[in-house]
């Protein structure tokens, strides 16, 4: 079977979205946005190369973009454990993923990036990020400038020709700007390979924002006042409105879910590798279900 056309889109009823044929969304967590919420209330907490040729830039649609693939071919740092673990997860997946892509969805700061570079190493697949893409083709050096000289209606066009773009091609793990999921032409795109929800709580979201600064990510940008606190209220508002969104996606890794695995509730102290693993797993059962499914 076609990798690309696998993971057929067909209309779901009373949807505005596409869902792949017999996929069930990730399962949205009930409670969930009331607990966000609630949190929203509380007081703040402050605190591997590819086996062989899948650069999109050779791809029809992105012929004309001037760059390289961006940093996937950096090296990423994880203890001999977890490279075991790593190694033996990939080992499991790759023969169900069947050269599809993967698209890593999630709120700004989710580690789409930090997380998407360890799978794609462990894979043997090539990294791109999506932003990074539109800034390429648009020819504009980041996300903040592309909003300021033209509209988020650009950006969000563009990125819709890049994942369109990307969506024909193999082999590669995507890590999606933070707000691909609101369009559901999106994810008739990044539905023909495997998609993946980074569930970050947004505490930690805000912090590892804050840590870094909220220049970059327009959507969050304030000149003055607290960066934790207003990155916090600003992601409280996006992931209302994104929470059904994200939960499209065919698998939902929880770092709230792994903490509580590991016997504790702080998610601030897993490491991007643990996350890796635990998408791996996912990802395993998530395919593994389908074969027997359709067997
Ligand atoms: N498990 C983790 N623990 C602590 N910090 C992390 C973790 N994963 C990522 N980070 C940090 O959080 C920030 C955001 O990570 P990253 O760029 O990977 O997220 P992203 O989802 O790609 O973000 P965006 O969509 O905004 O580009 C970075 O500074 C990164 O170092
Ligand atoms: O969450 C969002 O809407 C965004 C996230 C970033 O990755 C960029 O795509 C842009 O800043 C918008």
């Amino acid at each position: 079977m076609d990798a690309g056309t696998c993971f057929r889109a067909t209309p779901r009823a009373g949807a505005g979205h596409r869902t792949p044929q017999g996929f069930p969304p990730a399962r949205v967590p009930a409670a969930r946005l009331a607990a966000e919420k609630k949190a929203a209330q509380r007081p703040l907490a402050l605190g591997l190369g590819s086996r062989r040729s899948t650069d999109p830039i050779r791809g029809a649609g992105l012929k004309g973009l001037r760059c390289r693939k961006s940093s996937g071919t950096e090296k990423v740092n994880y203890s001999a454990d977890e490279a075991l673990i790593l190694k033996q997860k990939a080992e499991d997946v790759l023969p169900y993923l069947n050269d599809r892509c993967v698209y890593l969805v999630g709120m700004m700061g989710s580690g789409k990036t930090t997380v998407g570079k360890i799978i794609a190493e462990v894979l043997g697949y090539s990294f791109f990020d999506s932003d990074k893409l539109v800034e390429q083709a648009v020819g504009i050096p980041s996300v903040a400038e592309i909003f300021q000289v033209h509209s988020e209606a650009f950006f969000r066009d563009n990125e819709s020709e890049v994942l369109r773009d990307l969506s024909s091609m193999h082999r590669l793990i995507v890590a999606t700007g933070g707000g691909a999921v609101i369009r559901p032409i999106n994810w008739n795109y990044m539905k023909k390979g495997l998609t993946i929800w980074l569930d970050v709580p947004l505490d930690a979201l805000a912090r590892r924002i804050a840590a870094v600064g909220t220049a970059s990510r327009p959507l969050l940008h304030q000149e003055s006042g607290d960066p934790y606190t207003k990155a916090y209220a600003k992601l409280t508002a996006l992931m209302e409105k994104r929470m059904d969104s994200y939960a499209n996606a065919h698998v939902r890794v929880s770092l709230e879910d792994i903490a509580f695995r590991q016997g504790h509730d702080d998610v601030n102290v897993l490491t991007p590798s643990a996350i890796a693993i635990e998408a791996l797993l996912k990802m395993e059962s998530f395919l593994t279900e389908k074969a027997m499914v359709r067997n």
